[in-house]
């Protein structure tokens, strides 16, 4: 029996020992059994099966000893094989080492060569990363400035809104004030339509009255007579006793002069006569420019209102002529600074006060244009003082006369004059006589023409002339007489200033026949002087004679002729003025 064999066999054994070692040998058995079936056949399959219990644990032990050793030569042979694989892996390993060894230069070689390729793959490496870097540096950058617009914008936005908020605000502000305007504006508007009735009234009024002050103003200037004359005493000079000249009215009307001059009788006796003068107004020496202008400035206010005023300057060389007209010794138009002096005479101050006057008259609708010629009468021919056109000839026209071919210059403003003097006063024959060095040989006619028109078609057209009289003077006494020239210019002179006496006469007698023709002073005036002739229009003439006076003893000759020419002038009536301003029909 296995249990008591087993207790038998050796020192006692646990029972799942025992049992473990019966599965073994059962198992052991089956497995020798088969292989000695598979060894013998089936006969010794046969005797195996029928072998006894002694023999067949003899078998076990064999068989166990040949699996041990089976196992041993199996355990031999791995042995033997991992030892020829190590060994071959030895051999392997040395060849390499050895190869290794051999090509250690050539592995050299490329270590360096891989150095270098190291190196420059570090360099590329180092170059992108700095590339890298600075592209990271700039997009950084970018990012801090985007942030900053970012912050700018939101900053904006947020003032766009204050500002947006502060707009609604006034918006609404100013709706509020809409709203009050409007009211206030049908207020007003209705305020305006009552305003506008009341305007055109007093509009109406006006015209009315503008009308009226035109009328006056003319009435007056009749009244003063349509040719005024004004006598103006030059101050006496160091040169020269004076003449006994008074002035008997001077603080009330100031228009009487008496001369007290020597006289003989027939008998021989000497006394002293005194010679009484009355004019318009009569200036003593001590007057100002500004005093004549103020006396003459209501006639250059007719000028405006179609009215030709045509102002001559008479008297005795030296006498002071053109310092009345033009202006004094200051005034020089060359010399800019020395046109706003005191001594500016009627010229350029006419110039201005019309301009203004014309200003004034935008406000009634006008609105006026001026030209100006200036020419002179020399040895008894007309030549052109702004132009080169030495032979100028006169062409009557209406109730207007033009110096042709002679240059009319237009003024844009009142300062042009003063070019225009300069430009005059370079052309005029002077020359020097015993009587005075700056004496002028020749007339000169500064003519002004004013043309108005008014939107309601109403016009105006007048001429504003200022004539220059080449002084009167007696040929003995001036030197003349001794130089043929001097001769000729001042018979020419004294021809023409009698012909100028003749007309003036010929118009206070209502003579048939007036001698315009008899010079070419007269020839030129000749719109100035007549009035109401079968040729001319009857247009206004308003005319004023300024008498030149010289006080001293040596000239009492001549002043004494050129005052009786000035009563003569005085007394001439030419009839009613008329204004040239037309009314659109
Ligand atoms: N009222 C005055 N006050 C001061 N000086 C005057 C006055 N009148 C004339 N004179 C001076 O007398 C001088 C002669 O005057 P002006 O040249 O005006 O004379 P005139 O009459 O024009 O002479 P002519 O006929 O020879 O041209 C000038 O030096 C001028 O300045």
């Amino acid at each position: 029996m296995p249990p008591t064999r087993a207790r038998t066999s050796g020192p006692a054994a646990s029972p799942s020992r025992v049992r473990a070692a019966r599965r073994t040998l059962s198992n052991e058995t089956n497995r020798i059994g088969a292989r000695r079936v598979v060894r013998s056949g089936p006969a010794a399959a046969q005797s195996a099966c029928v072998a006894a219990p002694s023999a067949h644990m003899h078998d076990l032990f064999q068989l166990e000893k040949e699996r041990v050793q089976a196992s041993q030569t199996r355990e031999r042979a791995e042995r033997d094989q991992r030892n020829e694989r190590q060994r071959m892996i030895d051999e392997k390993l040395l060849e390499a080492r050895r190869t290794a060894q051999e090509n250690r230069p050539t592995a050299l070689g490329w270590r360096g060569y891989n150095d270098y390729e190291v190196d420059l793959l570090r360099a590329e490496h180092q170059r992108e990363t700095e590339a890298l870097h600075a592209q990271l540096h700039a997009q950084a950058l970018e990012i801090d400035a985007l942030r900053a617009e970012a912050a700018r914008h939101a900053q904006s936005r947020e003032e766009a809104r204050v500002s947006d908020d502060a707009l609604r605000a006034r918006v609404s502000e100013l709706e509020e004030l809409l709203a009050t305007t409007d009211t206030r504006y049908a207020a007003l508007a209705s305020e305006a339509s009552s305003s506008a009735e009341r305007v055109r009234d007093l509009e109406a009024r006006l015209a009315d009255a503008e009308a009226l002050r035109r009328r006056l103003h003319n009435q007056v200037q009749e009244l003063r007579g349509n040719v005024r004359v004004y006598a103006r005493v030059r101050p006496p000079r160091d040169d020269g006793t004076s003449v006994e000249l008074r002035y008997p009215d001077a603080l009330q009307l100031a228009t009487q002069l008496e001369v007290r001059a020597p006289t003989e009788s027939a008998m021989g006796a000497a006394s002293v006569k005194t010679h009484h003068f009355a004019f318009d107004h009569v200036f003593p020496p001590s007057a100002t420019q500004a005093d004549v202008f103020e006396h003459v400035s209501d006639l250059l206010q007719s000028v405006l209102d179609g009215y030709h005023t045509t102002i001559f300057a008479y008297g005795q060389t030296g006498s002071g002529k053109t310092h009345t007209l033009e202006g004094g010794a200051q005034v020089d138009w060359a010399v800019p600074s020395t046109w706003q002096g005191d001594d500016v005479g009627l010229i350029p101050r006419a110039m201005h006060l019309l301009w203004a006057a014309a200003q004034a008259q935008q406000v009634h609708g006008w609105a006026y244009t001026f030209e100006a010629q200036m020419v002179e009468v020399y040895l008894d021919q007309i030549s052109d003082l702004l132009g080169d056109h030495a032979r100028c000839d006169v062409v009557h026209t209406g109730h207007h006369s033009h110096v042709e071919p002679a240059e009319v210059v237009p003024l844009a403003r009142p300062e042009e004059v003063y070019q225009l003097l300069a430009r005059a006063k370079k052309r005029r024959q002077v020359a020097a006589t015993k009587m005075n060095e700056r004496s002028s040989r020749s007339h000169s006619v500064f003519a002004l023409r004013v043309r108005g028109t008014r939107a309601d078609g109403q016009t105006s057209d007048a001429t504003l002339h200022l004539v220059d009289l080449a002084g009167s003077e007696r040929l003995a006494t001036s030197g003349s007489a001794a130089d043929p020239q001097r001769l000729r210019e001042a018979q020419s002179i004294n021809k023409s200033l009698s012909s100028l006496a003749d007309v003036m006469a010929a118009l206070a007698t209502h003579a048939k026949h007036v001698p315009y023709r008899n010079s070419a002073l007269t020839w030129l005036l000749k719109p100035c002087l007549s009035q109401g002739a079968k040729t001319y229009v009857p247009t206004t003439h308003y005319r004023l004679m300024l008498l030149a006076l010289s006080p001293l003893q040596a000239h009492l000759g001549e002043t004494l002729c050129s005052l009786r020419f000035a009563t003569q002038v005085h007394g001439t009536h030419l009839g009613p003025a008329r204004t040239s301003r037309q009314r659109p029909s």
